[in-house]
């Protein structure tokens, strides 16, 4: 029998005065022909039709406005359908269903506590029971939010699937949402970068508030309390604008390169902050919907603003610059759709959160590349503070804390220790005769014969230039001894094959100290550069030590 129930015209009426007109007076205006009849735009592309469920827009006033609406019933019975008659935010939707001289009336909207009517992410509906013939729906709708009215009459079938289209679309919204917010929360718990907790912010104030206007809130989380349903999707517009202006200072470094509008901006974010607050406080309706409307779309374009000045500045500021279009483009046509500027329509409805969908999207991506920039920065600093880059060994710095800590324990246990210092000899000679980057390439090539030789626990580092320096825990001088006889031949014996197929032989002079007898860090160094010294001295290629017994004298020569 759908379709057999229809709309024939729809009348409105604005009222002018503050009191509200009675049903009564409103047909009298009628009958008067106050009321205009309203003609739904219509556009199809194909087969779907753009503006399928006429809506009548009058933005935000503070005055109630009339719908009539002229059913006719050709089925020949009684027919059960379910009117939608403006969206949840609005506060006080009155439905009076006229048929043969008898009225049925109905109140719905977001006004009252625990309101039936309201149907989260569909709108304030009412079912009625169409007689045959010829009836009459009047509506009255005062809200200080947009009014918003959608007119749809539908079958309980078709009913059902609207609900689970808009159940889902939700759904899948909040999904999206969601889950980019959660994904920058773990990386805000893990690398601490506040462009990723700004982004959550804002990704979850636009949630809070979304859940606000479809209604999901008054209907599942406070429907006894018709105050935060008033004002929490203002209070969260404002909010989410705030958590964007913060994002936005952190993500195109505001503060450092435009210190003026960041000043500014920090006032704006004040005076955004305190008025709505005490909008609320006060419970001042309009002025808050006002407030928050006018906030909302001046932020969009400060922040329009400041990323198309931060481009030349910032890597990423035209990704952002983008992002924020899409999500201004999604705003400005919701809100001149549901403001009556434009012709209403459920896409035009949808444009933000579409328009905000796209955007997280694209502020996820250069959030998380943002942070692998500064992560990898982090990571090469610290690589940096403790490696020497071109052989990749220890630098100095990590191999002084981690002798000092390993002589404290040598003494605690009385473990012995031993140090080698090994420079390479007539290096000057590689760089004069090869160049500087044959030079280097000799630095690697020897850095990574000693990695190779080294046991696990023995600690080999860059000293500076073309010295090298090895711990060795628990190995007496001896030991120490020969494992530096094995390295010194390994160098010899393996010569560096240049690009140019040259084979360059390297040798390298060892000064070889314990802790038996040098206990300290700088005594032991000394000890061992004593010998090095001693080895150079005595022709090069040789590793020299002090026998315990015999400090001074030389009698392990290579
Ligand atoms: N290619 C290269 N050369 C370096 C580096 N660090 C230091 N040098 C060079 O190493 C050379 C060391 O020269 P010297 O101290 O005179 O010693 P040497 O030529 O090895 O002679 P002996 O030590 O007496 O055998 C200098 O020419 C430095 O410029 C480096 O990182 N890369």
């Amino acid at each position: 029998a759908s379709g057999q129930v229809v709309i024939t015209n729809i009348h409105y009426y604005q009222e002018q005065a503050a009191s509200p007109l009675s049903l009564t007076q409103a047909l009298q205006r009628f009958a008067q022909g106050d009321f205009s009849l309203f003609e739904p735009p219509t556009l199809t592309v194909g087969q779907l039709s753009l503006f399928e469920h006429p809506a009548l827009t009058f933005g935000i006033r503070d005055r109630g406005v009339w719908v009539r609406l002229a059913l006719e019933n050709q089925t020949g019975a009684i027919q059960a359908r379910r009117l939608t008659a403006g969206m949840t935010w609005l506060e006080q939707v009155d439905v009076f269903y006229i048929s043969s001289g008898r009225t049925q009336t109905y109140t719905g909207g977001d006004g009252l506590a625990a309101n039936e009517h309201l149907l989260p992410a569909v709108g304030i509906v009412f079912a009625l029971d169409i007689a045959d013939g010829q009836s009459e729906v009047w509506l009255r709708v005062q809200s200080l939010d947009p009014i918003t009215l959608p007119i749809r009459l539908e079958s309980l079938e078709q009913a059902q699937q609207t609900d689970s289209k808009a159940h889902l679309t939700s759904g899948l919204l909040y999904g999206i949402l969601l889950a980019l917010a959660a994904f920058q929360l773990v990386l805000y718990r893990i690398l601490k970068h506040r462009n990723a907790l700004f982004y959550t912010l804002y990704v979850g104030t636009f949630v809070v508030m979304n859940f606000g206007y479809t209604g999901y809130g008054f209907a599942w989380i406070y429907p006894q309390n018709p105050v935060i349903q008033n004002y929490s999707t203002l209070f969260f517009m404002v909010l989410h604008a705030i958590f964007g202006l913060l994002f936005m200072r952190s993500f195109l470094k505001v503060r450092k390169n435009f210190p003026r509008l960041d000043r500014g901006l920090k006032l704006y974010m004040l005076v955004g902050l305190l008025a709505i607050t005490t909008c609320t406080l006060a419970q001042t309706h309009l002025l808050s919907a006002l407030w928050a409307f006018g906030y909302i779309t001046l932020t969009t374009l400060i922040m329009i603003l400041t990323s198309l000045i931060s481009i030349t500045k910032v890597k990423d500021a035209r990704y952002f610059l983008l992002a924020v279009c899409c999500s201004m483009a999604g705003l400005c046509v919701t809100s001149l759709s549901t403001l009556g500027l434009m012709p209403y329509s459920q896409l035009g409805y949808h444009s933000a959160e579409i328009g905000v969908v796209c955007e997280a999207f694209i502020l996820a991506i250069i959030v998380t590349n943002r942070l692998k920039v500064i992560e990898n920065e982090r990571i090469t600093t610290k690589f940096l503070a403790t490696y020497d880059p071109l052989t990749k060994l220890f630098n100095r710095h990590a191999f002084e804390q981690m002798t000092t800590k390993l002589l404290q324990q040598a003494e605690h246990y009385h473990a012995p220790l031993s140090m080698a210092i090994l420079d390479l000899d007539h290096f000057k000679a590689i760089n004069d005769n090869y160049g500087h980057h044959v030079g280097d390439m000799a630095l690697k090539h020897i850095a990574d014969i000693m990695k190779h030789a080294a046991r696990p626990n023995d600690i080999v580092a860059r000293w500076g230039g073309e010295e090298i320096v090895v711990l060795m825990p628990n190995t007496r001088l001896t030991d120490a001894h020969t494992l530096c006889e094995e390295l010194r031949e390994t160098i010899c014996n393996s010569p560096l094959v240049t690009a140019d197929d040259e084979s360059i032989v390297i040798t390298a002079s060892i000064g070889l100290a314990s802790t038996k007898d040098y206990p300290t860090f700088s005594l032991l160094f000394r000890a061992a550069d004593e010998q090095l010294y001693l080895a150079k001295k005595l022709g090069r290629n040789l590793v020299k030590f002090v026998l315990p017994s015999k400090r001074g004298s030389d009698l392990n020569e290579a």
